[in-house]
C-alpha cells in the first residue's frame, strides 16, 4: 500500500503485545490502516480481535509496543471526537428514549451529524421515542450503531456488529456502513463471517492466536492459501502418491473423493491423467473458507 507523505495512518499497531495473566492475547501485532480504508479483522473465537479493538480505543494499554490513531495516542484521538465505536459488551442501559440517548452522545462531539440522520442510517427512526432499556437485542445493537455514527467520526470501529441482527437488519446495516465508508471515512470491523469480510471490506486482516497470519483482499487470501482444488473420484483406489504430484500442497479424502489443494492445477491434472487416475474430475478455485481454514489450521489441530 502506498502511503501519502505526511498523512499518518488512521490506525497503527507496532509490535503490540497484550497478555492477560498467562494468556498472550496479542503476540506482536504490526498493522497500519490508512484513512478511507474499510478493513475487516477476521478471526476465530479468542483470536484477539476484541483485544486489538480495546487497545486501539485506548481502553487497554499494550504490555509492549505502541498503538496510535492518526499519529497520536488513542485516548487523544477518542477525546477529540475522531473515533466512534460499537462494542460487544452490554453496559447498564439508561432509562431514556433512543432519541435522547443519541442526542446526548451527539452533543459530546465537535461536529456531530444531525440526530435524525444517525437514526435514519441505523434504521431506527421508528424507534426514536422508545425507551432504550425496553428494546430487543437486535434493536439495541442498531441503537449502538447510531451512537457510534452520530459523532460523525473519521474512524468507525465496530466489534462484531451484526452478531444479533436478523437477515434484513444485517443487510440494512451493511448498506449503512458502506454509505458511511464511501464518504471517505475509515472503518474497521471485526467478524467471524468470511462472507461479510469478503463482501464489505477493501482489505481483510486475518488474526489467529494473537498474530496476523494474512493481510490482503479476499482474492489475495484465496490465492495465498492455495489456488485451486482438484478433486477426483477414487473409485475404490488408494491415495498413494497423490501428495507427490506437481503443485499439490495437501490431500483430503471426502465421500470417496480425493480433494487436492494445488498451486498448479494444470500440472496436477496432467499428472493425474498420466497415472490414469482421472474419474469424475472437478477443478474449482479455493473458496475464502478454504483459505481461512488453511491459514488457521494449526489452531484446529490443537483444540
Ligand atoms: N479480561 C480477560 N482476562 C483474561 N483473558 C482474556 C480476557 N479477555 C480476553 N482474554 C483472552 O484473550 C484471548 C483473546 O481474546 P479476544 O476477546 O481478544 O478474542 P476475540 O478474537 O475477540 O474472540 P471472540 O470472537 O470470541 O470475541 C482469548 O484467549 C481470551 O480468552
Amino acid at each position: 500500500m502506498t502511503k501519502t507523505t505526511g498523512t499518518p495512518p488512521a490506525v497503527s499497531f507496532t509490535g503490540a503485545v497484550k497478555t492477560y495473566g498467562a494468556v498472550r492475547a496479542l503476540d506482536g501485532i504490526d498493522l497500519e490502516i490508512m484513512p478511507g480504508e474499510t478493513v475487516a479483522l477476521l478471526g476465530r473465537n479468542g483470536a484477539g480481535k476484541s483485544t486489538s479493538i480495546s487497545l486501539l480505543l485506548g481502553l487497554r494499554e499494550p504490555d509492549e509496543g505502541t498503538v496510535e490513531l492518526y499519529g497520536t495516542p488513542p485516548e487523544r484521538a477518542v477525546r477529540a471526537g475522531r473515533v466512534g465505536a460499537m462494542l460487544q459488551e452490554t453496559r447498564a442501559v439508561p432509562r431514556v428514549t433512543v432519541r435522547e440517548l443519541v442526542s446526548f452522545v451527539a452533543g459530546r462531539y465537535p461536529e456531530p451529524m444531525p440526530v435524525a440522520r444517525a437514526l435514519e442510517l441505523a434504521g431506527i427512526t421508528e424507534l426514536a421515542g422508545r425507551r432504550v432499556d425496553r428494546l430487543s437485542g437486535g434493536q439495541t445493537q442498531r441503537v449502538r450503531f447510531a451512537v457510534a455514527l452520530t459523532g460523525n467520526p473519521s474512524l468507525l470501529v465496530l466489534d462484531e456488529p451484526t452478531a444479533a441482527l436478523d437477515v434484513e437488519a444485517r443487510h440494512a446495516f451493511w448498506n449503512a456502513m458502506r454509505t458511511y465508508a464511501r464518504q471517505g471515512h475509515t472503518v474497521l470491523f471485526s467478524t467471524h463471517y468470511l462472507e461479510e469480510a469478503d463482501a464489505y471490506a477493501d482489505r481483510i486482516v486475518v488474526i489467529d492466536r494473537g498474530r496476523i497470519v494474512a493481510d490482503g483482499t479476499g482474492e489475495q487470501l484465496r490465492r495465498s492459501a492455495g489456488g485451486n482444488l482438484v478433486s477426483i473420484d477414487l473409485a475404490g483406489r488408494g491415495t498413494e502418491g497423490l501428495t507427490l504430484l506437481p503443485g499439490v500442497r495437501s490431500l483430503e479424502v471426502r465421500g470417496g473423493r480425493a480433494l487436492l489443494r494445488t498451486d498448479d492445477s494444470d500440472a496436477t491434472v496432467i499428472a493425474l491423467a498420466e497415472l490414469g487416475a482421472i474419474r469424475g474430475l472437478e477443478v474449482a478455485p479455493a473458496s475464502l473458507d478454504d483459505a481461512f481454514l488453511a491459514l488457521t489450521a494449526h489452531e484446529r489441530e490443537t483444540v
